[in-house]
């Protein structure tokens, strides 16, 4: 025979009930069915009584809604007239009791516990008559007569040795379909109604398969199993196949509804199984929990993810403690006494404190009698006050195969590191299958993500993106990401999440991740008006992990984000050269704080676009050689131009095609100026080890600073007066055979920027287009130093850079 228990929800309508028929009836066996009362009715009931109670009138509407909820039922699922009227007879008489009780509540204004377990009971009385008239041949009892419970600490507590012989008298011979309520029980001593609290019907179903050595224990309710975590925070939670009794305990004590924990005690000691199976989806396999322990190749080694929002962390210290035998039994023995429940103990060993959860609504109740119990030690001096830390979260992995396992509190402590969260404390069992740890209550999502993709989904790896800015690089750059997203997520298993986009106006936010398809007219449409603290504000309220800032913007503003956002733990790629040509100091606190939170700041394009310049001097100097000198041509657009201008396309004139190009900075005047390329040698100075300021830099510039006074609609308009200018120096270059060339140069730190006339001997005299070359001397690369040349400026290469330092923080082949 199987013990087949179905929750509220499984019976909370005309079409769940006529589903648990299906399934009840398809069964050959003998099967005893225990239902928890109509979904939603049990919370109503107290409601009511609460209500009735206070002397408020409205308890009546409430039960009209409850009589008319159960008539309605009863109407659907019956179809036989006869049966129908008779069963309408039978709830109309338990619910005038019901509706005599509420009155008397109503009328003295008082709600006794006896009272309120009474009515609490009617919802499975209800339930269970209205529901073996609906399953043929059902044949009726009533829990109260023979699951019974003695009180102990304000509960009651099964009486095992009479609840056991009591169910096998009443279940001999055992019929085909026997219905049972489920939750309620009554008193030994004086045969009162009693229940086994909240989600008691589990445990009903759990005493009664004990008792009639069942060979199966089915929970049906509404979800397909045990998931690795709470599928309401983590959308990629699936369901676990198979789980021991250990590891199923540890996750519904830890937070995971799934069944009520006391169920597993019972049918653990005679290794029945459970299953737990979905009324909605009744083929879907399920969680099979039972003794056995498998180990599965391939699968994760912890099986779930449990937390419990609601946790204080109670300290009591003092050095007086070190060495004293007792004082953990006075605090345990004070805590029991008051009603108050651990959850998760935590002591150093240097015994100086030891640390406990409590529930938040428990804390102020265990400060008071911890307090009183060591008042003499904290007059003596001997121990502190007690302390209480509210508003934390606690959060447990389980798995049996955690044991003897190397690695996992590694991987754990890690993981969360990584994400920025502080572990407050923790706890693990020598049994090795559970490791708890408390964390603010804010970073609870952001620690269920960054475990659940680092423990079960190492076969793919999320990176989330907040894009601000979506001009010439943005925007490409987002187009490679919507081509590049499903390949990535195949073939690297990379699944790269835009969970933000803005510009300089409005911000598009959404933690599940934004249709690359149409975002422009979603940011226009729906994006929230933005600035650079609000985005901020907003990317840091959001906490999610593994995230990514890229800075496809110009802004000075959007780059002063950077440090609060690092120290948040996001992770920055800029194209934007702000931040890395900043002061020096600026730039090494960056960098220290990248490193010292284990994230990355990343920076390649902000020097010749998507050529591999400073991850090239990176690798040498982190292999031991040191950057001696550097000779380049750094400017797409002031290479563009001098190799563009001819007698037909004057100077003015190929200054606008750089920018038509998308070669040129969003204000041309940074490029012409020679402002862009100083910052770029500012940056590779510092990357080669020297602390060189922009100031530092000697400059050798071609166009007059006037030009440069002014709006950008004035340098447009008064540019044009250079052309006769430059056409006549150009003329006299051709003739000459050489080219104009705007050479940086750095040498043991010393840098200086300048236009140079070189003839076709020198190696930048054929640099084509926008090419931006660079000639590296080092220890190593001395005679001849190392060239790297190419595409130094354009929307698609610079994109692919910035694509390329997101794809390294992923760390995927
Ligand atoms: N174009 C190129 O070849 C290269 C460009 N870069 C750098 O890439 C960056 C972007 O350049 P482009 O795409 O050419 O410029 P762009 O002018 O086409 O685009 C800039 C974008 O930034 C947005 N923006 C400005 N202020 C903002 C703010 N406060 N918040 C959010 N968004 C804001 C604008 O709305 C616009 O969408 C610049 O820093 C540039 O130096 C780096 C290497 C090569
Ligand atoms: N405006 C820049 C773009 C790359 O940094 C250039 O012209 O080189």
């Amino acid at each position: 025979m199987k013990v087949l228990k179905f929750g509220g929800t499984s019976v909370g309508s005309v079409n769940s009930i006529l589903s648990v028929k299906k399934i009840v009836e398809a069964i050959e066996e003998p099967v005893i069915v225990v239902v928890s009362a109509l979904g939603g009715i049990t919370d109503k009931l107290l409601a009511t009584s609460t209500m009735a109670s206070k002397g408020d009138l409205a308890y009546e509407k409430e039960l009209s809604e409850i009589i008319a909820r159960h008539l309605d039922v009863i109407e659907g699922v019956i179809e036989d007239k006869e049966v129908r009227i008779d069963v309408q007879k039978k709830v109309m008489a338990l619910l005038d009791e019901l509706s005599n009780i509420f009155k008397g509540v109503y009328l003295i204004n008082d709600l006794s516990a006896k009272t309120s377990d009474t009515i609490v009971s009617y919802g499975e009385r209800l339930s269970s008559l209205i529901v073996s008239n609906v399953i043929k041949d059902a044949k009726l009892f009533d829990s109260r007569k023979y699951i019974k419970t003695v009180k102990q600490f304000n509960k009651h507590i099964v009486d095992f040795d009479l609840t056991n012989k009591l169910i096998k008298e009443t279940f001999s011979p055992l019929p085909k379909v026997s219905l049972v309520p489920g939750f309620i029980s009554s008193s030994t001593e004086t045969g009162e109604v009693t229940n086994l609290g909240r989600g008691g019907s589990d445990y009903t179903a759990s005493i009664l398969a004990t008792a009639l050595d069942a060979n199966t224990l089915e929970i049906w309710t509404d979800v397909d199993g045990f998931m690795t975590a709470d599928p309401r925070v983590i959308s990629s939670a699936y369901v676990i196949d198979r789980l021991t009794f250990t590891e199923a305990m540890e996750l519904c004590n830890f937070g995971a509804k799934v069944i009520y924990p006391p169920t597993i005690y019972p049918v653990y000691h005679k290794n029945i199984p459970i299953r737990i199976l979905n009324t909605f989806n009744p083929t879907a396999p399920g969680t099979y929990i039972s003794k056995e322990r498998v180990k599965e190749e391939g699968k994760a080694i912890i099986k779930g993810i449990s937390s419990i929002n609601d946790t204080c962390l109670i300290t009591v210290q003092g050095l007086g403690m070190v060495g004293v035998i007792g004082v953990n039994y006075r605090i345990f023995k004070t805590l029991a006494k008051n009603g108050i429940s651990v959850f998760m103990v935590s002591q150093a060993s240097s015994e100086n404190n030891t640390t406990f959860a409590v529930r938040n609504a428990d804390a102020d109740l265990a400060v008071q009698v911890l307090n009183d119990e060591f008042a003499l030690e904290r007059a003596q001096g001997d121990m502190n006050d007690t302390v209480a830390e509210k508003d934390l979260a606690t959060v447990a992995i389980v798995g049996e195969n955690m044991k003897r396992t190397p690695g996992i509190a590694g991987k754990l402590f890690g993981t969360l590191g990584r994400a920025g969260i502080s572990v407050i404390a923790c706890a693990q069992g020598a049994s090795e299958t559970n490791i708890s740890f408390v964390i603010k209550h804010k970073y609870l999502r952001k620690a269920l993500n960054s475990i659940h993709d680092s423990f079960f989904l190492s076969e793919y790896k999320v990176l989330n993106l907040f894009i601000a800015g979506v001009g010439t690089v943005g925007g490409n750059l987002l187009e490679q990401i919507r081509i590049q997203q499903p390949k990535l997520m195949r073939q690297n298993g990379l699944k790269l999440n835009v969970v933000g986009i803005s510009n300089s106006k409005k911000a598009l936010l959404c933690r599940e991740g934004i249709n690359l398809d149409n975002y422009l007219e979603e940011l226009k449409e729906n994006g929230e008006e933005s600035n650079p603290e609000h985005l901020c504000e907003e990317i840091v309220k959001m906490n999610i992990f593994n995230s990514v800032f890229v800075d496809c913007t110009a802004s000075p503003d959007v780059a002063a984000l950077y440090e609060t956002l690092m120290n948040n733990n996001v992770s920055v790629v800029a194209a934007n050269k702000e931040a890395a040509s900043s002061s020096y100091d600026n730039y090494t606190k960056l960098k220290e704080t990248a490193r010292h939170r284990d994230i990355k700041f990343l920076f390649e394009t902000n020097v010749g676009a998507g050529l591999p310049i400073i991850n090239t001097m990176n690798d040498l100097i982190n292999s031991g050689d040191h950057i001696l000198k550097l000779e380049a041509v750094l400017s797409g657009t002031l290479n563009y131009i001098f190799n563009t201008i001819s007698a037909d396309i004057p100077f003015s004139e190929a200054i606008h095609m750089a920018k038509e190009a998308g070669y040129a900075e969003p204000d041309p005047r940074i490029d012409l100026s020679g402002k862009d390329v100083i910052r770029k040698l500012v940056i590779l100075a510092r990357e080669a080890g020297y602390p060189v300021e922009q100031a530092d830099v000697k400059r050798n510039l071609f166009i007059p600073e006037k030009y440069f006074e002014g709006s950008l609609e004035d340098f447009w308009k008064n540019i044009k007066d250079t052309d006769a200018g430059f056409e006549e120096k150009r003329q006299l270059l051709e003739a000459e055979g050489k080219r104009f060339r705007f050479v940086a140069k750095m040498e043991n730190g010393a840098c200086e920027v300048g236009l140079q006339a070189v003839d076709s001997h020198h190696p930048f005299y054929e640099l084509e287009g926008s090419n931006n070359i660079i000639m590296i001397s080092t220890e190593r690369y001395h005679e001849y130093p190392m060239i790297i040349k190419g595409y130094g400026a354009g929307a698609d290469v610079t994109a692919a850079g910035v694509f390329a330092d997101i794809i390294s923080i992923a760390n995927i082949r």
